[in-house]
């Protein structure tokens, strides 16, 4: 591990000391390569390593999806999870109060999204220190991060906490990039691009595969701002996560008008004081709004749908989605489904399994 450490910090002193222009161009995008490969390296757990590894803390799934409360020490993550749900967590004014995954239920529009309060990571968690690497495995498995921000703070502490969750192969706030990569067993590599790239050639792109020993291989860049960086996320997706983040600034308290206005304009961003239980309510709204979960209202043939209780699928969710929420094998002797709703075309219509559903619509499922 030490010696993934060292490789990883020469790459990045090669790097540093490298100036950027067209004729290191070639150069700088290898050792970009190199370093998202030690990277991912790092974070595998060794042998023996047990959970000790990239596993993060072992708090099962639970609700209807996760989120993870990812902050510097001392920010106001277990004040603001001891408000939003019922699970107390120890609050105090000494960093690294919070040593492991604190989880609390919040209930919102008839879901349950489970709530993981995180220990504070500090610069350099990504290398593993603190628990540093395990926080970021526990953010990885999240389905939106909520990044508490200390509004006091220098407003640099967001960039650096930014830069420890892309480290680990976490994307914020992005899609996958537009690349086809198909890696095969013989005939070479074709590589092609839909319109001129600008910022990459061909050259590069053989380069790279190369340096991973993908030598046989299709490529087919759609978009031609695609980056370096893209295309070695491309190469390894399966360590890329592509996450929701949401910018929560606490202690707005203590800050002037001003300033308060002008944090609270940036994008994905929402401001609150836990302390004066200001824009926890916000707070909770935009999560909801971000999960883009969906409620589904059951219906059974001549009685009216209970809206008391809602069946939560997630976005891009189709009826066979909701039949596998009501029960296992329904799919089974599913014959049609009736919706009425926002993704009907008419009400009632008639549906197969593969129609996508919409937040509130109302489903009654025909069994044969
Ligand atoms: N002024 C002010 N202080 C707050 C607010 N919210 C929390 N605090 C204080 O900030 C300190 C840290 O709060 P915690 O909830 O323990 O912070 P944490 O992010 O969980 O800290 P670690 O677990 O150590 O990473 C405590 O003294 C809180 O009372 C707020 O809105 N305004
Ligand atoms: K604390
Ligand atoms: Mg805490």
């Amino acid at each position: 591990m030490v010696n993934i450490t060292e490789k990883i910090k020469e790459i990045e002193a090669e790097m540093a000391r490298t100036q950027k222009n067209k004729a290191t161009e070639y150069h700088l995008g290898l050792l970009k390569g190199k370093l998202a490969r030690y990277r991912a390296q790092l974070l595998e757990p060794g042998p023996g390593a047990g959970s000790a590894g990239g596993t993060g803390f072992d708090v099962s799934k639970s609700g209807d999806a996760r989120i993870a409360l990812v902050g510097f020490p001392s920010v106001g993550k277990s004040t603001f999870l001891s408000k939003i749900t019922k699970t107390k967590s120890i609050i105090a004014a000494y960093s690294f109060t919070t040593l492991t995954a604190i989880p609390g239920v919040l209930e919102y529009g008839g879901a349950e999204i489970q709530i993981l309060d995180l220990p504070g990571i500090i610069e350099g968690a990504a290398e593993g220190k603190g628990r540093g690497r395990q926080v970021i495995s526990a953010a990885k498995t999240s389905d939106l991060i909520l990044m508490v921000l200390d509004a006091t703070k220098k407003a640099e502490q967001r960039r650096l906490l930014e830069a420890e969750l892309e480290a680990v192969g976490i994307r914020l706030n992005r899609e996958p990039p537009n690349i086809y990569l198909k890696i095969k067993k013989a005939g070479g590599m074709k590589i092609t691009f839909s319109s001129p790239p600008k910022y990459l050639d061909e050259k590069m792109l053989y380069n790279i595969l190369r340096d991973y020993k993908i030598l046989n291989c299709e490529v087919l860049v759609r978009d031609d701002t695609c980056t370096v960086d893209d295309f070695i996320d491309t190469i390894m997706k399966d360590h890329r996560k592509y996450i929701k983040c949401l910018y929560v600034y606490n202690k707005i308290d203590s800050i002037s008008l001003d300033f308060l206005d002008n944090l609270a304009r940036e994008p994905h961003t929402v401001v609150m004081s836990c302390e004066l239980d200001l824009g926890i309510q916000d707070v909770v709204e935009r999560c909801w709004d971000e999960l883009k979960l969906i409620r589904i209202y059951t219906k059974r043939k001549g009685i009216d749908p209970d809206f008391s209780e809602a069946l939560i699928v997630r976005s891009n969710s189709t009826i066979e989605d909701v039949c596998d929420q009501v029960h296992r094998t329904l799919k089974e002797t599913f014959k049609y489904a009736l919706v009425w709703g926002a993704s009907a075309r008419h009400v009632p219509q008639r549906v197969g399994l593969g129609h996508p559903v919409a937040d509130e619509d109302v489903v009654s499922i025909v069994a044969k």
